[in-house]
């Protein structure tokens, strides 16, 4: 939703049909050995080249744009180890799934990143390949980057032909690789070096865990930890072993694991400070506030002098009360998601009265569970994950090509493909909740789980994404402002945007172009009120694709994507209708751009293009609206504000906001100022609502002063229905600008 998809654009679409072609011929070698026709030598020299070469020219341009690119899906292993048989690279097949069997391997060379991590590694026979391990980018980088001579087992290896027509083992699934401790069983005495001596008592591997530790080495440390606690340490090392893995844990996000190590510290010795304070971190960071909150509260009680823990207290208690309350400081937040670079918030997630349910047609969705009003916070959901393009910054832009969904987008998609499987393979008690999203027809494997750790299915998560991931602004605000300043190309962008994220709330809600919620962003944070009156038990719906622009170009909404065809009332009555009817719409709407666009307004003529486009619409804009009309009489009435002809301004402020299905106690208009400007029902809201209510306000201040009030109540809560928040309201809008709209131009 909203991510910038570039299927069908040819520039674009070329890079998938040479994908597509390359994987065809290489389906033509298929089955043949995977033996490389260069020597280990060649292999080598041409690494390190292309090493040296990186080294000399890193990549400068601004807009330079990289290609990754998802292969037709393949399933992870589920298979114990111990059932596996050893494989050598002397009996890989190309373009081949080895199935049942297993690598075992060792890098001969440092690494290089691109889209991948690779390395050339050997076997035991010194047979090389060229190896490429996908979503570990961020993971195999600085202290924890595979040195040279890392041994690593790569299960039921796939061998395929690279794009320079080299042969490279491709790891897609992070949980088919595991990466050997070089004082492990499984590590050939070979390749053992002579300092390494598996004699070494449990307080030295300890030490050694620490000494990683300190150099930021995080993996090996924990390997040398869970040595440490196999070979038989005293009671006192055994504790300080499992707390420091438990702190090693923590610094590598692996709080599942962090939290286990501590309960079972806590078994042993029920108020250890550090155990219990390292708990409250894994349960914050795992997002269970209430229960780290009920942890500090026995640290407080125990170590009141520890003030490390009474900040930390403070911060989870505030998490908590945003869960429950849903009251955030929305201005602080805007302040820092400008200032963060990648702008995630440390805020708590809270769930209003929404519950999901199937419906009776198109799978589950979300319901109210009690009757709200237009502007009432639905939910504000912190990300599940979030990738981030810095609009303004020299960050490289990528393309992801998916050749089984023929789908091309630039952003950040594989980015947020990267951290998902990470953070799920990290935290596997995330994963239940995150694979239950709406996958479509892609059918995963069953396990979860194999020799006790999780299988991650990238394809799996691909999928997810593809389907529930939305498209976000760094701020709603930023993006409300942006169209009102009027250029298509802003529009555009507006819709398309660099950023992604997966929110789990949000996947649940279904598309209707005649949506009643909308979304938007501060940062990573995910704000969804309802845009009208809802009663208990209704299915919230928001827009996939906005339909405003595209009933313009006389077609409904595109949602092929999904696999679906929306049934709303507007794609309805679009279907159904005339060709000629639309076209004869679309030609009234280019007179009427030209009539605003000439220098004298002509209003008479314009009044009149706009009543036969009126005209042309059979059925009520309550029912259906009238997206096509909405414009131009906002135009209209902008115009005539501008002319301070206020009845007019009003007549047609009104028509506006009705073309969106607004229905209003129509006794009270246009201007009698003792009953109130009440709305009988809101209609779509779109960014040009607020202004026209700020339109009204000014004309309504000449005609039934009273009515003013109450018309920019309307703006505020339509402008929080847009941008989330209503604390910025007075610093964007105002009665004083010097636009007819109240839209303060220099707003911040
Ligand atoms: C993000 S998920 C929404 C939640 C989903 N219904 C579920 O069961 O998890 C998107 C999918 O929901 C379904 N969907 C959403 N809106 C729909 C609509 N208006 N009509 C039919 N199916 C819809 C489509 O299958 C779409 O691919």
């Amino acid at each position: 939703m909203d991510t910038h998809d570039v299927s069908n654009i040819p520039e674009y679409f070329q890079y998938l049909e040479i994908q597509k072609k390359n994987l065809k011929n290489a389906q033509a070698v298929k089955g043949h050995p995977a033996r490389s026709q260069k020597s280990k030598d060649e292999l080598l020299m041409q690494f390190m080249v292309r090493q040296m070469m990186k080294l000399k020219s890193p990549t400068s341009n601004p807009m330079n744009i990289r290609s990754s690119f998802l292969p037709p899906a393949y399933p992870p292993c589920v298979t114990s180890f111990g059932k596996l048989k050893k494989i050598k690279i002397k009996s890989l097949c190309l373009e081949t799934h080895h199935r049942d069997r297993y690598l075992l391997l060792r890098t001969v060379t440092e690494t290089e990143t691109m889209t991948a991590v690779m390395a050339i590694v050997e076997d035991e026979d010194g047979s090389v390949l060229m190896l490429q391990l996908y979503n570990q980018v961020q993971e195999l980088s600085g202290a924890q980057s595979l040195k040279k001579g890392t041994v690593l087992v790569v299960k039921e290896p796939y061998v395929k032909v690279m794009a320079d027509g080299d042969y490279g083992i491709r790891v897609d699934h992070i949980s088919d690789i595991w990466f050997i401790p070089e004082f492990d069983d499984l590590v050939p005495l070979l390749w053992r070096s002579r300092v390494v001596q598996d004699e070494q008592s449990a307080s030295f591997w300890k030490a050694k865990g620490n000494e990683y530790f300190g150099q930021g080495d995080h993996r090996s440390a924990i390997q040398c930890y869970l040595k440490s606690l196999e070979t038989h340490p005293s009671p006192d090392v055994l504790v300080m072993a499992q707390l420091n893995r438990a702190l090693s844990f923590l610094k590598s996000y692996r709080f599942d694991a962090a939290l286990r190590d501590v309960e079972h510290i806590l078994q042993v010795s029920e108020l250890s400070e550090k155990a219990l304070f390292r708990k409250t971190q894994a349960l914050y960071q795992l997002r269970r506030f209430k229960e780290s909150c009920e942890t500090h509260a026995i640290l407080a009680e125990k170590y009141p002098e520890n003030n490390m823990a009474a900040h930390e207290y403070a911060r989870a208690s505030a998490r908590l009360a945003e869960q429950s309350s849903g009251e955030y400081e929305f201005r602080k937040m805007i302040l820092e998601a400008k200032k963060r670079q990648p702008p995630r918030l440390d805020r708590g997630t809270y769930i209003g009265p929404v519950t999901v349910k199937q419906t009776e047609s198109h799978g589950r969705g979300l319901f109210t569970t009690q009757a709200v009003k237009a502007g009432d916070l639905l939910f504000c959901e912190k990300a599940f994950a979030h990738a981030f393009h810095d609009e303004n910054g020299p960050q490289d832009l990528s393309l992801l090509l998916d050749v089984d969904m023929d789908k091309i987008t630039i952003g950040t998609q594989g980015e947020l493909i990267e951290l998902i499987v990470q953070k799920l393979y990290k935290n596997p008690s995330l994963l239940p909740g995150f694979v239950d999203l709406h996958h479509g027809t892609y059918k995963s494997v069953d396990a979860l789980e194999v020799d006790s750790s999780p299988i991650i299915d990238t394809f799996l998560i691909g999928r997810v994404i593809l389907l529930n991931s939305f498209g976000c602004p760094l701020l709603s605000r930023e993006s409300h402002m942006k169209s009102l300043k009027g250029d298509d190309t802003v529009k555009k962008a507006n819709e398309q945007f660099h950023s992604c994220g997966v929110w789990s709330t949000a996947s649940y809600i279904n598309h209707s172009c005649l949506s009643n919620a909308r979304r938007s962003f501060i940062g990573d944070m995910m704000i969804v009120r309802a845009s009208r009156d809802l009663s208990p038990n209704t299915e919230i719906t928001f827009w996939y694709q906005s339909p405003m622009d595209l009933y313009q170009k006389e077609c409904t909404v595109n949602l092929e994507h999904w696999a679906f065809k929306c049934e709303c009332a507007l794609c309805q009555d679009a279907r159904s209708s005339d060709r000629s009817v639309l076209s004869t719409r679309n030609r009234i709407i280019a007179e009427l751009r030209r009539l605003f666009e000439s220098s004298k307004i002509n209003f008479r003529k314009i009044e009149e293009r706009i009543s036969t486009l009126a005209g042309t619409y059979a059925r009520s804009p309550s029912e259906v609206p009238r997206l096509q009309l909405h414009a131009p009489a906002l135009s209209l009435a902008a115009a005539y504000a501008s002319s301070h002809k206020h009845e007019k301004a009003v007549e047609f402020g009104m028509m506006s906001l009705e073309s969106l299905g607004f229905v209003f106690n129509r006794a009270n208009t246009p201007h009698v100022s003792d009953s109130p400007l009440s709305v009988q029902k809101w209609g779509l809201m779109t960014e040009g609502v607020v202004g026209c209510w700020m339109i009204l306000r000014s004309a309504y201040q000449e005609l039934a002063p009273t009515l003013a009030s109450q018309a920019e109540e309307h703006a505020r809560l339509s402008y929080k229905i847009c941008v989330g928040e209503d604390e910025t309201f007075d610093q964007t809008y105002s009665r004083l600008s010097n636009r007819v709209d109240g839209f303060l131009t220099t707003a911040k």
